[in-house]
């Protein structure tokens, strides 16, 4: 594997000094350099093969970084990153202290926008062109490259509908590979779908939007994609390029297996098989037992229905979707379209289960203020990912949701201590006897609990559990992080001194069981995976004051900035919230 062009390259100069000549073998040689890192070092592989010769491409003719570029998620500008000055430092992609692996203001001057939650670039490309304008930086260029499920997405809408009434030098570039995570769907795939195969007879919707349209083009084609952006580059007000890309492109297993390859861990750069994983049977993956649990539930109740805003695979909810697809749901990235849709489904009597990530429902906030819980429906919300995720880091983690949910009158929040858990909340929530909307956090990966599958049990609402008794400390905690305490708790000389009470819902609080251990205990002690600002021991603290109690009240949790990206292990530790810190401070208040 030659290597040595790529390697005199550490700014997008550079490569505008080389030969057009010469951009197959940068091409050549970055795919496999991105295919070798990421094999053993992990992180989203097909998108970024999918746009290598469009990245080499722009860079070449745009005058970047004066000329201003954005990726969309950024999911797919590992090249870009490469390209620009971080190739010495790519193997710490997503690595605690390492680059991120998403653009980021922070990390380079090429990394004009941070990104890492969708469909942002349009609108953040535009405001930079209309400041350029204002600053009558007239011939500075602004790029946005989007992928063709975000630009489903209505944010991205939004942008294009205020970009086509203005003169800016904006560029928006349509990376249409036909998928996202999983397959595009809507009707605006099927209508590019059409443009692709030239059987679209209805205008232009581009064009429509007083974009100048062109397209579609072959995006692996260099010569192709460098005369089309030479010759935009001269055309005035707004432009959309239309780039045909595969996903995965240059890696077989990567083309053919474009969903498992989006994001596929470990695998082999020469063969691009999968490491394969241990044949040890471990607990599920939380996001399985959600799959499996809905599946099993909706087989028996004709009113379940399932929503995922995108994230079939990575919700699991492809399970119900595959047995049961005229109730499971996959509406594209459209969180904000995700819970109002469930919300009209509850006026019809229905019970639907949305399926967000914790990080994602932060885009659909007021939908869960204004359509769900101002008119008390009592959709299903499943929250995956809440908590800290790892190493898509401070875009990702999904650690506002208990802050940023509970100052919502009506709303319900439950987080399962585990697998169990999980199941019973889900079964409680469709048994037809809820009056308010709930939400059920949960984390990223594997739970605890192998026999996991045990017969469902209703959960009374409002209701915390002792998990453990002792006289000195009350630890109370809240979802999958209850856990570090019961380890932390092992680890005390006399762990048997320590209360340990799982209170299971933020909201209600279970303000009976909180009297009683107010009551027998001079120290408490709150832990959470989620921000300490506003969140589960925040509420403690305000039922602390409702009733003029004076205990002691500690709050472990997420500190008041954002956290970066590392394993989730480490991240805990740097957060404080791993059971080795949770042991220090309950041995503190026990001296
Ligand atoms: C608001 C939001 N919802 C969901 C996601 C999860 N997500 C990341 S990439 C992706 C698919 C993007 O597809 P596309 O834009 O077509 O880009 P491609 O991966 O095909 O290059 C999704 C759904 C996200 N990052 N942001
Ligand atoms: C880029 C993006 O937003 C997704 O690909 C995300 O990384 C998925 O996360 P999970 O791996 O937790 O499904
Ligand atoms: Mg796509």
């Amino acid at each position: 594997m030659s290597s040595d062009l790529l390697k005199t390259i550490n700014s997008s100069e550079e490569i505008r000094r080389l030969d057009s000549r010469q951009l197959p073998q940068l091409a050549k040689e970055l795919r496999e350099f991105i295919i070798k890192i990421v094999a053993t070092k992990e992180g989203h592989l097909g998108a970024s093969l999918g746009v290598i010769e469009l990245t080499i491409a722009i860079h070449y003719v745009f005058n970047t970084p004066e000329d201003l570029l954005i990726w969309d998620v950024g999911h797919q500008a590992y090249g870009h990153k490469i390209l620009t000055g971080r190739r010495e430092i790519f193997d710490t992609n997503r690595q605690l202290h390492g680059i991120s692996g998403f653009p980021k203001r922070e990390e380079s001057e090429y990394d004009v926008f941070g990104v890492g939650h969708s469909s942002t670039s349009i609108s953040a490309a535009l405001g930079m062109a209309i400041a350029s304008q204002l600053k009558g930086e007239y011939s500075k260029q602004h790029i946005a490259v989007i992928g063709d499920a975000s630009i489903a997405s209505g944010m991205a809408f939004e942008g294009l509908n205020h970009a086509g009434v203005t003169s800016t030098n904006l560029l928006v570039i349509l990376n249409d590979n036909a998928i996202g995570i999983d397959p595009s769907v809507g009707a605006l795939k099927q209508y590019l779908t059409n443009v692709k195969k030239g059987t679209q007879k209805q205008d232009n919707i581009f064009e429509a939007l007083n974009f100048d349209y062109s397209g579609p083009i072959d995006g692996h084609n260099l010569p192709q994609l460098i005369s089309e952006l030479e010759r935009l580059k001269t055309v005035k007000g707004p432009k959309f390029l239309h780039v045909i890309t595969k996903k995965g492109k240059g890696l077989k297993q990567a083309e053919d297996n474009q969903v498992t390859y989006h994001a596929p861990g470990k695998f082999d750069a020469e063969t691009g098989e999968l490491v394969s994983k241990s044949s040890v049977k471990q607990p599920p993956k939380y996001q399985d037992v959600f799959g499996l649990t809905i599946l099993e539930l909706a087989k028996k109740n004709k009113l379940i229905i399932g929503i995922t805003p995108a994230m079939p695979t990575g919700s699991s909810l492809k399970y119900m979707m595959e047995e049961i697809p005229d109730r499971a749901f996959d509406v594209g990235i459209a969180e904000q379209h995700a819970v109002t849709l469930a919300a009209g489904m509850v006026t019809q009597g229905y019970i639907p289960f949305c399926n967000i990530y914790s990080t994602f429902l932060q885009r659909a906030y007021d939908q869960v203020i204004h359509d769900v819980a101002l008119q008390n429906l009592p959709v299903i919300f499943c929250l995956d990912r809440a908590g800290i995720v790892g190493q898509d880091g401070a875009t990702h983690h999904g650690v506002f949701d208990l802050a940023y949910l509970r100052c919502i009158p009506n709303l319900i929040i439950f987080a399962p201590r585990n697998e169990v858990e999980l199941r019973n909340m889900m079964y409680t929530s469709q048994l037809g006897k809820l009056k308010h909307p709930i939400v059920i956090r949960y984390p990223r990966g594997r739970g605890v609990t192998l026999d996991w599958k045990q017969p469902f049990n209703e959960i009374k609402i409002g209701t915390g559990i002792q998990l453990q008794t002792g006289d000195k400390i009350a630890i109370l905690s809240i979802g999958t992080i209850s856990r570090n305490c019961t380890e932390a708790i092992k680890l005390l000389p006399e762990p048997q001194i320590v209360s340990h009470y799982d209170m299971r819902f933020v909201k209600p609080l279970d303000e009976t069981l909180l009297h009683t251990i107010f009551n027998s205990y001079e120290t408490i002690v709150t832990v959470e995976e989620g921000c300490i600002k506003g969140g589960f021991g925040s509420s403690i603290l305000e039922f602390a004051s409702q009733y003029n109690y004076k205990n002691t009240v500690k709050l472990i949790g997420i500190p008041d900035e954002f956290i970066e990206h590392g394993l989730v292990e480490e991240l805990q530790l740097d957060c404080q919230i791993d059971s080795q810190n949770i042991y220090k401070i309950i041995l503190n208040f026990l001296k």
